[in-house]
């Protein structure tokens, strides 16, 4: 191990990225709300002006991905569908098997300039996490408790907002709706079965009618669905933990570019489509396991020196405060002050872990879900 990779290792390193998305994260937090008055008087300026800030965190992650942990998702698909990258709206459809698909997601859509307006259809709980989700209130994205009858009303008025939204946006569903584990799989083949299916290996069966509603929802708004398939090299099981502790992953995606029109709009012919799409992704995955690749030409989209900027900029200031105020302490000789400034460093990595928690895919994830348990019943 080289000097630069031990000390990305180090705790202390890991506790300063950490103090930084943190406090800035906050901060953020802090503006979005000072936009509140906003809303009433120009819309569209508050939308705009919380996109800038929503980059401002989000892009964070990704420079801690790309630029600190060197990891650099490598981009397969059709270079004609690539000219419509980022400057069309589009519905995105990715695979939920990997705890760092979201960080791989919010990388692509740096790559083509969506990274503060993209959205994602999101589970509920994800809104009350401190900063990701009260930054993504402001952000609207949409949120679901994953029960149809109390959803309905709230996730299609939250996609008609989305009708005006001044920036171009990405709105990724993750249709199998919770992450792959071996458990959840084989509950939701045999549910495939009973629905005479075909059988997926590598992803658990799609949930429908989400992607039926939001493709109803956002035509006229969005041009083209874009599904997505990531996979890692090596069989590598990538963790958030990972990432700030500098371990480099090797992620490729295949893109393909569908147009909105050639989605069935009845909801059991748009239904069957999502189901065959899934058996497509299903082949993809599985030649990628053969052969180490996605099927068509690699297409180069450069990381964007901004985040890594944008990055420095605020942990440096933040660092500089934070030195300021130590040195406050230690000389200050107060006991009291220094507990103080010792809690506030426990309280900054027991917040972390637990939001970088909320992206492991735990061992209890193994087991029947209430969500699963309810409909295999
Ligand atoms: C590399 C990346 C590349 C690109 C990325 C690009 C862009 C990224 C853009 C933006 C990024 C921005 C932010 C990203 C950051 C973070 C993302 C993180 C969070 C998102 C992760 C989540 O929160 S996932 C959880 C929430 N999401 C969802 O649940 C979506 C999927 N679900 C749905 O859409 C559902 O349809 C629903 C929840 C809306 C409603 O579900 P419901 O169950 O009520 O209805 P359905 O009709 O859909 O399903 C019922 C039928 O399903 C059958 N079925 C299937 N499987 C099962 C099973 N396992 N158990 C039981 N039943 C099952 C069932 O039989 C029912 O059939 P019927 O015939 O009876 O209807
Ligand atoms: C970079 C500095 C590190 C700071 C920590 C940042 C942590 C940010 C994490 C926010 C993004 C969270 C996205 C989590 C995705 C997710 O939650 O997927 C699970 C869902 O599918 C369904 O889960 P389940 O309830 O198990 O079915």
């Amino acid at each position: 191990m080289g000097l630069v990779q031990w000390l990305k290792s180090q705790f202390l390193c890991q506790l300063i990225i950490c103090y930084g998305f943190l406090v800035s994260g906050l901060l953020i937090n802090l503006l979005q709300i000072c936009t509140l008055p906003l809303w009433p008087i120009n819309k569209q300026l508050a939308r705009k002006i919380n996109c800038k800030l929503g980059y401002s965190l989000t892009s964070q992650s990704v420079a801690i991905l790309e630029w600190w942990s060197g990891t650099e998702v490598t981009l397969y698909t059709d270079p004609e569908s690539c000219r419509h990258y980022g400057k069309e709206n589009a519905i995105v459809i990715l695979n939920h098997n990997f705890e760092i698909d979201f960080l791989c997601g919010w990388s692509f859509c740096d790559r083509f300039g969506l990274l503060g307006s993209s959205k994602c259809l999101a589970k509920k709980e994800l809104s009350y996490m401190p900063i990701i989700g009260w930054m993504w209130y402001f952000l609207e994205m949409v949120f679901i408790k994953r029960k149809w009858e109390e959803d309905e009303t709230c996730f299609v008025q939250s996609l008609q907002n989305l009708r005006d939204y001044p920036e171009k946006f990405w709105f990724l569903i993750q249709c199998e709706g919770t992450r792959f584990t071996a458990e959840k799989h084989r509950i939701s083949m045999e549910v495939a079965e009973k629905k005479g299916l075909p059988k997926l290996k590598h992803h658990i069966l799609p949930r429908t009618k989400g992607f039926w509603v939001a493709v109803q929802k956002l035509r006229g708004t969005v041009a083209a669905v874009y599904c997505c398939t990531l996979n890692f090299r090596n069989g590598e099981t990538p963790t958030l933990r990972g990432v700030i502790s500098g371990t480099t992953y090797h992620p490729d995606i295949y893109i393909r570019r569908i147009p909105l029109g050639s989605v069935p709009e009845d909801e059991t012919e748009c239904s069957a489509w999502l189901h065959k799409l899934y058996q497509e992704k299903d082949k993809f995955q599985e030649d990628y396991i053969q052969t180490g690749r996605f099927p068509g030409p690699i297409v180069t989209a450069p990381r964007s020196p901004w985040t890594l900027i944008n990055w420095l900029v605020w942990t440096s200031l933040l660092l500089y405060t934070l030195c300021l105020v130590l040195f406050q302490v230690v000389t200050s000789g107060s006991i009291l002050t220094t507990l103080a400034t010792v809690f506030l460093c426990f309280a900054v990595s027991f917040g972390v872990r637990r939001m970088i928690g909320e992206t492991e895919i735990r061992k209890s994830d193994d087991i029947i879900t209430p969500v699963c348990q309810h409909h295999i019943n």
